[in-house]
């Protein structure tokens, strides 16, 4: 099979002000029929320091990693959801990552509730705020994506700020530092698919809300197209890849796609940050957003946290997530 290539539509945030309705629209008729987009001049948004970050707590030693990793790993640590899980040599996702959120105030969630565990974070030598500058980006990230999740919601006929309630008390959200070692000389039978290709993280497609990712300009990110074939997304410096999770297309009733999507191992290490806008644990996502007759969503309730969990932990079982415990009061 010859390689697809797929241009993403773009949307350039500089422009977003006078051309908001035009911009709606092209968000809207991304969603619904590719489920991907580029965009473009993201104010205040500094990839290189992004990239650096990344590049600095990859390239700290074991020890360092050791005493973020969660405890599925690491029993001396109590973190089972936020900071670091190292690469699984048996498993097709080859990956490392550094995982973190905005903590919330102690004693507002329940402490059985480990999707709201406090973030852990590496010592510092003074050199580099890799704390510091993170939590910056965490913040413009969330501050994009609403305003991103705002022109969804224009395109979509709904008032602008329609979708802030779900993310303005204690969102879920997590910020992720990808790094994919490339395969050895021994690939794992699972990671093997056509063309002699081989993954770095198998066919998926995203939990959450929408999903604002950073490739840095490495190509192997793949969607599945919807005449049923893989296409590379070409590259586009400066640009952030936007995607939408089950969360927010099942929300539609299926009208915006949550596109499956996977990585290729490139040859050599590949690094990316992808940031899951989340809602908060109690946002009820069991109704239909375009739905106007309020009877249709009536006794469909469904609580976003015992979603997310079944979704990760039972039915999706990726390796990062499978071992997280069960919430008592789920
Ligand atoms: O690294 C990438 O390009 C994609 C990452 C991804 O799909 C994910 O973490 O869900
Ligand atoms: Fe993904």
């Amino acid at each position: 099979m010859t390689q697809q290539y797929l241009n993403l539509p773009v949307i350039d945030l500089a422009d977003s002000k006078y051309k908001r309705k035009e911009f709606a629209a092209k968000m809207v008729d991304s969603l619904e029929n590719i489920g991907f987009l580029f965009v473009d001049n993201v104010p205040g948004l500094d990839y290189d320091k992004l990239y650096q970050c990344n590049q600095w707590f990859f390239q700290q030693p074991d020890d360092v990693k050791k005493r973020l990793t969660r405890k599925a790993w690491n029993p001396e640590n109590n973190n089972v959801y936020r900071g670091y899980f190292p690469v699984v040599p048996t498993e097709p996702s080859r990956k490392e990552a550094f995982e973190f959120a905005k903590d919330v105030l102690p004693g507002s969630v329940s402490p059985d509730n480990w999707f709201y565990e406090k973030s852990v974070w590496p010592k510092e030598d003074g050199e580099f705020p890799f704390k510091k500058t993170l939590c910056e980006f965490y913040e413009l990230m969330h501050k994009t994506a609403l305003e991103l999740l705002s022109l969804c919601a224009l395109g979509l006929g709904l008032p602008e700020d329609y979708f802030e309630y779900m993310f303005r008390d204690k969102p879920m959200s997590t910020f992720r530092l990808l790094h994919y070692p490339p395969w050895d000389s021994k690939p794992v039978d699972s990671a093997k698919i056509e063309d002699g290709k081989l993954l770095v993280t198998p066919d998926h497609a995203d939990t959450e809300y929408l999903t604002l990712l950073a490739t840095f300009n490495y190509s192997g990110l793949e969607i599945l197209t919807s005449d049923g074939k893989w296409a590379e997304i070409t590259p586009r410096p400066h640009s952030l890849v936007i995607n939408i999770g089950e969360t927010f297309a099942k929300m539609t009733g299926g009208r915006f796609k949550a596109t499956r999507h996977r990585v290729i191992d490139i040859g050599v290490d590949r690094y990316s940050t992808a940031f899951f806008f989340t809602p908060s644990f109690d946002t009820d996502v069991g109704f239909n957003i375009l739905d106007t007759k309020r009877e249709a969503n009536i006794g469909k309730e469904e609580l976003f946290g015992p979603y997310q969990l079944r979704r990760m932990k039972y039915e999706k079982k990726y390796f990062e997530f499978r071992d997280l415990p069960d919430i008592l009061f789920l």
